[in-house]
């Protein structure tokens, strides 16, 4: 076979194959979200990938990430694509890029900027003008950057995804997919490999002629009937599994989800016996850090949780597994993987228990949290509306009546999204919670302030078939009567944590019951000897941990299944420096407010039954409000 003169990726369309400057070639890859793991840890993780026997990583670009305003764009630190891209090459693997625009990967609204949503009506992952001249805007800056990096310029990319899953997306717009394909194109030339995937069902609407069709499925899909699918579509060409589920995403409130050795590694050795090229979706998952986590609808809403350790063949924290120790073995039947041990796993560290103490309430820090003051508005308004793309928001409104017998407070259509932790005059009454808590009761005295802080915790990233607006979507409704002339905070919680709290900030102007939502903190110092560490919140309810000033996630302890939070030994500093930590507790602080450091993680704790509302058992009332209130 003679070798090409310059560098290529090609479809062989003869042999059924794909050709590297003109030799045979099959890739066997692995997906890895850069925007899922601490910059300083890449290479560690490309180079066991390697060292695991793949030639080839895969990943997205999320919008959302590199574009936080229209027009603004952030590639630095962990956001440095370009970085990322060359320690791939370090590590020798390839690159299959996924640049959406959506991407789905239970991120928060599947990559695409919240801010789209600013016009309300947009008809997103569609051919609406307004959609398509945003991503045109984005695309003619990232496409650019990544030019170079094609692999016959150069570089380690060989192919690359437009859009993700379209097929399984309402929409089916032919002449969005084919703007696409023509904005890639057009921006980085005839000769890159782009291709599609979808899963069995999405093979109608998500491919397009010019674009190479490429399937999804996991062990316990058929694979022959798939791979037949792909052959309707591809009659010639190479056998190509995009996504091959080693593990699967955990929702809040489910249990944790695993995939057997056994199945993963049978299925593998099946394609790779027919010569498929294959990616396994996740190699390494990483963590969804701060706020980034999406979520999925299934009959009710389901958010991703802060680990996406997938069960993959590389743990959370970076861990070489016995998963990854049986799909090299299985690689090394049908290729050549590279020699030499790989790393064992790195050194984790316990600390604690370590008491944390009360900084202050969240809303007695309203002028630090909102320093430009309130927007008012007669009727509630969305995150969106306000531009609080993620985190909190606080909506405060004033009784004009004295509601001495407890009266139901509620939101009609659903309309808390996510969920709601409401107070009167500071002292914390309950939570609402999208689709499965739905009403609440209370009183208050005339002139009471009642404070309703909406958590949005993450847009829909699949199967959402609307806009998922985060907020308080409708009035809230107390009694008969419609609550109106709301106050709203949109609050900057990560700026404020950045600061020390100084204790003359914090008031004791409430009862000293500790709930939420409220600030904890302590400082520690480590050994230099420590490693990585799994955060441990007992008898913590809900909340968000940074550490350092850096947000570790959100914490779900009473839910589960996750009941432990990565720390990556990067984020601590060294003996003699003080580290620090604060939680932002939602709801209700243990007796005993402290925690601990373990060696290892917990995320499969069993599902506490409290949590399993019926929906029938908790129905909110239909009755129309007889009047508005507030005049
Ligand atoms: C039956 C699966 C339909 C949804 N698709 C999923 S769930 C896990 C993965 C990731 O989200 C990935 O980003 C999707 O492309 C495919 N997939």
């Amino acid at each position: 076979m003679p070798k090409a003169d310059t560098r290529s990726f090609v479809v062989d369309w003869n042999q059924d194959r794909f050709l590297l400057d003109g030799v045979p070639f099959r890739y066997v890859s692995g997906s890895l979200h850069y925007f899922r793991v601490p910059r300083v840890l890449w290479a560690d993780r490309l180079f066991k990938m390697r060292m695991s026997g793949l030639n080839a990583v895969q990943f997205y670009v999320p919008w959302n990430y590199h574009e936080p305003e229209p027009g603004v764009y952030n590639f630095n630190g962990s956001r440095d694509l370009i970085a990322f891209l060359n320690e791939a090459s370090i590590a020798n693997l390839l690159v299959i890029l996924r640049p959406g625009p959506y991407i789905c990967a239970e991120w928060e609204m599947g990559g695409l900027p919240a801010w789209l949503l600013r016009k309300p009506n947009v008809r997103l992952r569609t051919s609406d003008p307004d959609f398509l001249a945003a991503v045109d805007s984005w695309f003619k800056v990232l496409l650019p950057k990544i030019y170079p990096w094609l692999y016959h310029n150069g570089g380690n990319i060989i192919s690359i995804q437009v859009e993700n899953e379209y097929g399984s997306y309402r929409a089916c717009d032919i002449s969005y997919m084919r703007h696409l394909a023509g904005l890639f194109r057009a921006l980085l030339g005839e000769e890159i490999l782009l291709f599609t995937t979808d899963g069995p069902e999405g093979l109608k609407c998500g491919s397009l002629e010019g674009l190479y069709t490429t399937v999804d499925f996991g062990p316990a899909d058929n694979m022959t009937k798939i791979f037949a699918l792909q052959r309707e579509y591809e009659p010639h060409g190479p056998l190509v599994n995009s996504e091959y589920y080693t593990g699967w995403l955990d929702y809040w409130g489910q249990n944790h989800s695993t995939r057997s050795i056994t199945d993963v590694t049978r299925g593998l050795e099946n394609m790779l016996k027919l010569g498929a090229s294959v990616n396994m979706y996740m190699f390494h998952g990483g963590t969804n850090f701060g706020y980034w986590n999406g979520a999925d609808e299934k009959g009710h809403f389901l958010p991703i949780t802060t680990s996406y350790d997938y069960d993959a063949p590389i743990s959370e924290a970076g861990d070489v597994t016995p998963k990854l120790f049986a799909l090299r073995n299985v690689i090394s039947q049908f290729q050549e993987i590279p020699l030499g041990p790989l790393p064992p796993p790195s050194p984790k560290m316990m600390l604690g228990p370590l008491t944390l103490y009360l900084d202050g309430y969240m809303l007695d820090f309203l002028h630090l949290l909102c320093p430009q003051g309130p927007i008012h508005s007669i009727l509630p308004m969305t995150f969106e509306a306000v531009r609080q793309d993620r985190g909190f928001m606080l909506y405060r409104t004033y009784l004009m009546y004295p509601v001495f017998e407890p009266t139901q407070f509620w939101v009609p259509n659903n309309g808390v999204h996510d969920r709601a932790y409401v107070m009167v005059d500071g002292v914390f009454q309950g939570v609402l919670e999208r689709n499965m808590k739905h009403k609440l009761f209370l009183t208050g005295k005339m002139g009471a302030t009642v404070d309703v802080l909406l958590e949005n915790m993450g847009r829909l990233s699949f199967g959402s078939n609307y806009s998922d607006f985060k907020g308080l979507l409708e009035p809230p409704i107390l009694g008969q009567t419609i609550l109106t002339h709301w106050l709203m905070f949109p609050l900057e919680v990560d700026k404020l944590v950045k600061w020390w709290f100084p204790p003359q900030l914090l008031k004791n102007s409430r009862p000293q019951i500790p709930s939420g939502p409220i600030f904890y903190s302590t400082t520690f110092s480590i050994l230099d000897s420590g490693g990585d560490t799994f955060l441990f919140l007992p008898g913590w309810t809900k909340g968000q941990v940074w550490i350092n000033g850096f947000n570790l996630g959100r914490y779900w302890t009473k839910r589960g299944p996750q009941q432990t939070l990565y720390v990556p030994r990067p984020l601590l500093f060294p003996t003699g420096s003080l580290n620090k930590i604060t939680l932002l507790e939602l709801e209700n602080v243990p007796p005993q407010p402290e925690i601990q450091f373990l060696d290892s993680p917990i995320l499969n704790s069993t599902l506490h039954k409290t949590y399993i509302y019926s929906l029938s058992a908790d129905t909110q009332s239909d009755s129309e409000p007889m009047e508005l209130s507030g005049h």
